[in-house]
């Protein structure tokens, strides 16, 4: 059953003067597509800027203040590639293992791709990469997904210590594109804004779906706020790794 493109009918009633002229009582059925859906996934170590880019891309602005997210925190926005309309659904995910350990099967399931971030004033956090991608492996994430690495913080100038040449092997090693950026420096707004349509692109061409996930349940416990585009949970709600433990994703996604 193909349930890509649910679509959806509307059945509107012909007045009695369409009626005359169409010389028919048929209604007239228009079809709407829905738009597809896609959870793109943003990990790395707690401090990176996850955030911070994800705010960026979806919220367009860099935020003054930022908490250690804790479980998943969800932004969303509707880009437009070729004529068709995509959501591009991303999870924030948590960097601290505290905050991650009852979200972790959330995370992994039903993605689409992956950015996975490093800071590159912290050797430490590039480091760590490895650690993320294999636990990718470890949920059996494929590796034909779009996979992006994204070395963040590019502005610190003074105090960078992950360079462009250990980056990019590592990122040729894994097959992956590597960015260098900056979720901060307003100049690099572009250059943030490309990576994620980099993986749009990518993904407009690949096997699509959909996932009610917001739409039916607004977040994993219920509650959205949303202001200019943005969805968020919210970055200092404990219960909200708890509860998510009830959730039963199998009903609210379909990947076909
Ligand atoms: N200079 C600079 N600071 C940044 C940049 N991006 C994020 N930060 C700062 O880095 C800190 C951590 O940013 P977050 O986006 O909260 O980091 P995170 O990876 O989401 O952290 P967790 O939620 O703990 O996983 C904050 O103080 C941000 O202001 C950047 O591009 N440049």
């Amino acid at each position: 059953m193909n349930l890509f493109f649910r679509t959806q009918f509307t059945f509107r009633k012909m007045d009695d003067t369409t009626k005359q002229k169409t010389g028919s009582s048929r209604r007239e059925v228009s079809i709407k597509k829905q738009k597809r859906i896609f959870k793109i996934i943003v990990i790395g170590d707690s401090n990176v800027g996850k955030t911070c880019l994800t705010f960026r891309f979806c919220g367009g602005l860099f935020p003054m203040k930022t908490e250690a997210t804790i479980g998943v925190d969800f932004r969303e926005r509707i880009v437009e590639i070729e004529g068709e309309e995509l959501k591009l659904q991303l999870w924030d995910t948590a960097g601290q293992e505290r905050f991650r350990k009852s979200m972790v099967q959330h995370y992994y399931r039903n993605v689409h791709a992956v950015v996975f971030v490093y800071d590159v004033t912290k050797i430490v956090s590039f480091e760590s990469l490895s650690h993320w991608i294999e636990e990718c492996d470890q949920y059996q994430l494929t590796t034909t997904i779009p996979r992006v690495i994204v070395g963040n913080k590019c502005d610190c100038t003074d105090s960078i210590s992950v360079n462009t040449n250990m980056a990019q092997k590592f990122a040729d090693l894994h097959n992956m594109p590597l960015f260098e950026t900056s979720a901060k420096d307003d100049s690099e707004a572009d250059h943030v804004e490309a990576i994620f349509m980099t993986i749009a692109h990518k993904l407009k061409n690949s096997k699509p779906m959909m996932s009610p996930l917001l739409h039916k349940q607004g977040t994993l416990d219920g509650t959205v706020s949303q202001s200019s585009g943005v969805i968020s949970v919210g970055k200092s709600h404990a219960r909200e790794a708890k509860k998510s433990n009830s959730v039963d994703e199998n009903e609210l996604w379909c990947a076909c």
